[in-house]
């Protein structure tokens, strides 16, 4: 056995820590915790879930790298001291903050010209603009603001120093271009109305510092970020993550600009380019629908499986938490073409599944048009656990799908940043010695069923929210 690394995955509902070998990137022991169930969050919850989680890491971890939800805005004061809890990417009050940043600019291509993506809700420069708008007290106060990761990395490092980040999570606020490596200050003062502190970037194997216990501290990087560096994605790799937020991304050596601001032209944690598409409503929907059924998710799987594809003509817009992808942040969920045969728990565990997979189905078709290249899908998140979602996805998809061996990719990812950071080099260490795992294709009959579901899915938005 080769030196230890840890990863840390501080995503919306829970932090995983992972410790795998350094050289083989097996995985050796893993810690979970759980985190409040709210979109403004006390940053201290995340330490006090990395302790929890990580109970365990100190002694034999030779290096450690954090990678957390994206977009979350962390304001700290003069003292390093937090300043209000922090927003959430899934906190859709800065939404008219994000109508307004868009018109200012002359619309959405500006923006995505100038730092990847177009600022929707979720991004920190609209949350820094709603902060300054609503709480100018509190934005008085604010002399730095950071990333979920960045504030995680700098803890670990004891509050010492000057904060960091990466170029991956970076790409994600709003006032970073990652095609140029640098910040959009003025956009930060467009939004926030002054200057403020912002983390120095990172190279992919940068370190940040260490411990006081001598242990060396990665850049980390967003969770998706970190999710591809697990799956090793290559050209024609899409990974489709069904966390909280279900996520649909590529990498590529070149940059997108999406004005329409559906493609996210995110960087990932090597030096390239990671387009991805986001929807609010991924897992949760299926938590919810099995409550609603009074089931727990085994059974939500079996009451899906049981109805045909189509759910009887049963169509479930699942915009539970308000919706990213399409842009509709006070949208609710509609349940379209009830009927007396049709309204049943097997046909609405099914017409919720289908309804989760078909946002992330536009994704898909949107990165297409960008030219990201499917040849397969990798799932990913929690909810890729689920029976049902394996069962449906391919034929919704239209392309195969694979479920790679389980494990905690986000987390994982992490760890592999971390053996980066310890052993150096131009690329991280090749960890892809575990087998692909399973592929499941589409039959024909499958890929009818799919695109029947997808067009209902249009059809209901399009009638619905046009
Ligand atoms: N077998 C399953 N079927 C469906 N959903 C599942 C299953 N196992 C876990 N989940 C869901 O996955 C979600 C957690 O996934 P995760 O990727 O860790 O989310 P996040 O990164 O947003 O915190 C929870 O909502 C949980 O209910
Ligand atoms: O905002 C995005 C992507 O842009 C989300 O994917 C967050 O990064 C949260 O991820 P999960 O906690 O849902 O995995």
């Amino acid at each position: 056995m080769s030196e230890l690394v840890a990863g840390v995955d501080s995503s919306t509902q829970s932090t995983k820590v992972v410790v795998c070998d350094a050289a083989s990137g097996e995985v050796v022991r893993t810690g979970q915790a759980a985190h409040p169930d709210a979109t403004e969050v006390d940053p201290a919850e995340w330490w006090r879930a990395l302790g929890t989680a990580g109970d365990g890491l100190r002694g034999d971890v030779a290096a450690i790298a954090v990678a957390g939800q994206q977009h979350g805005m962390v304001t700290v004061d003069d003292d390093g001291e937090v300043v209000r809890d922090a927003l959430l990417w899934n906190d859709t009050r800065s939404a008219g903050a994000a109508d307004e940043l868009v018109a200012e600019l002359g619309g959405g291509q500006p923006w995505a010209e100038a730092v990847g993506s177009v600022p929707l809700a979720s991004f920190t420069v609209t949350k820094l603009r709603w902060l300054a708008e609503h709480e100018p007290d509190a934005a008085e106060r604010v002399a730095r603001v950071l990333l979920p990761h960045d504030w995680l990395t700098w803890r670990l490092l004891g509050g010492r120093g000057e904060p960091t980040t990466d170029r991956g999570d970076a790409s994600g606020t709003g006032y970073y271009s990652a095609v140029d490596g640098a910040y959009r200050e003025d956009l930060l003062v467009r939004a926030f109305g002054r200057e403020v502190g912002l983390p120095a970037v990172l190279g992919p194997a940068e370190p940040a510092g260490r411990t006081a216990d001598g242990v060396l501290v990665a850049a980390g990087t967003g969770d998706n970020m970190a999710a591809g560096l697990a799956l090793e994605l290559a050209d024609g790799d899409v990974a489709v993550s069904l966390g909280t937020s279900g996520t649909v991304f590529g990498v590529s050596e070149k940059p997108v600009a999406d004005g329409s601001g559906v493609v996210a032209g995110f960087a990932d944690a090597t030096g390239r380019y990671l387009p991805l598409a986001c929807t609010l409503n991924a897992a949760r929907v299926l938590t919810s629908t099995a409550a609603m059924l009074g089931t727990d998710l085994d059974g939500l799987d079996k009451l899906a499986l049981s109805a045909s594809p189509g759910a009887g003509g049963l169509t479930l817009l699942p915009y539970l938490d308000g919706e990213r992808t399409p842009n509709l942040p006070d949208a609710s969920g509609s349940l379209v073409g009830l009927t007396r045969a049709n309204m049943t728990p097997a046909d609405v565990a099914r017409a919720a599944v289908e309804g989760m997979l078909c946002g992330l189905a536009a994704g898909l078709d949107a990165l297409r048009e960008h030219g990201v290249a499917v040849r397969r899908v990798l799932l990913t998140g929690g909810a890729s656990r689920s029976a049902a979602v394996r069962a449906i996805a391919p034929g919704v998809f239209g392309t195969s799908v694979v479920v790679p061996p389980e494990m905690e990719h986000v987390a994982v990812g992490a760890a592999r940043q971390a053996a980066w950071a310890l052993r150096g080099g131009p690329e991280p260490p090749t960890w892809r010695a575990h087998d692909d795992g399973i592929t499941l294709t589409p039959s024909p009959a499958d890929l009818d069923a799919g695109a029947g579901v997808a067009e209902a899915h249009r059809t209901a938005r399009r009638h619905l929210h046009p």
